[in-house]
């Protein structure tokens, strides 16, 4: 297994957010994470990315395990990028600015590298010619799609989207699930979460449902989106489809 989360727990005062949590991802798998919001996605995969510290449990990455005091946070991110919904692009930074500070200032790649990487990834996605825009002279999907070029310059071995499609207009959701359609071919290994039904079916190969951080039910998609066995998750379907989202 890639990423193996056993027992993760983890809490907020007395609030538990994951509970004993398990989660298997295979490299080259696209999990989708699925559940009421509350439910412990985002929580789950900043625990992952080392964001957040956990209360108790392991979570391992390629056999190593990562919550380990010993482990230094910013080598485990250089194999992990992290995608969130906002893009948290700086806005004083121009496109290849944003795209070379981590792994020049945090990763010590030399500059020409960094660059020379950005550069062909801006290339493949289609936006090489905005490297030396700011942020804010780019649409939403455009920004989005630069985030996911930042997280994508270490070569991570997993990549963690927190619902990357959310905060888009629907006519700039296309562009950012065909990238993360293209990863999916190449073998990019991803846990995403999403609110987005469509958008787990279309990519993942397998759907978890968390709820109360735990996960009561995962499977492939046609199966966990179109005939769950646990009522809990026929309820969330239930309000996911009364509010269109299926
Ligand atoms: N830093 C924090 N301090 C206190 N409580 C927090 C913190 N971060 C998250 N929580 C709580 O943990 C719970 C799970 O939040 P989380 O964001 O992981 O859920 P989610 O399933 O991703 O929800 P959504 O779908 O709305 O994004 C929520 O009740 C939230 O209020």
């Amino acid at each position: 297994m890639l990423l193996s989360c056993t027992d993760v727990r983890k809490t907020f005062g007395d609030h538990v957010v994951l509970d004993n949590l398990g989660l298997e991802v295979a490299e080259h798998e696209v999990v989708a994470l699925i559940g009421a919001s509350g439910s412990g996605k985002s929580t789950l995969l900043r625990c992952v990315n080392l964001l957040t510290g956990i209360d108790d449990g392991t979570i391992h990455l390629d056999g190593e395990e990562i919550t380990d005091p010993k482990v230094n946070p910013d080598l485990v991110r250089q194999k992990i990028g992290l995608v969130f919904q906002s893009y948290n692009l700086f806005p004083h930074m121009t496109v290849l600015d944003n795209i070379t500070l981590a792994p020049t200032r945090v990763h010590g790649k030399s500059a020409t590298e960094a660059r020379e990487l950005a550069m062909q990834w801006l290339d493949r996605v289609g936006l090489a010619d905005k490297a030396k825009a700011f942020p804010d002279g780019l649409s939403g999907g455009q920004q989005q799609r630069v985030a996911i070029v930042r997280a994508l310059v270490n070569s991570p071995r997993l990549l963690l989207l927190d619902e990357v499609t959310s905060a888009l207009d629907p006519e700039l959701v296309g562009e950012v699930l065909s990238m993360i359609r293209d990863l999916k071919a190449e073998g990019m290994t991803m846990v995403l979460a999403t609110h987005e039904m469509g958008f787990a079916k279309q990519v993942a190969d397998r759907v978890v449902f968390l709820d109360a951080g735990r996960v009561l039910e995962q499977g492939p998609p046609a199966q966990v989106l179109g005939d769950p066995v646990e009522p809990r998750t026929r309820q969330f379907l239930a309000r996911i489809i009364e509010a269109g989202r299926l």
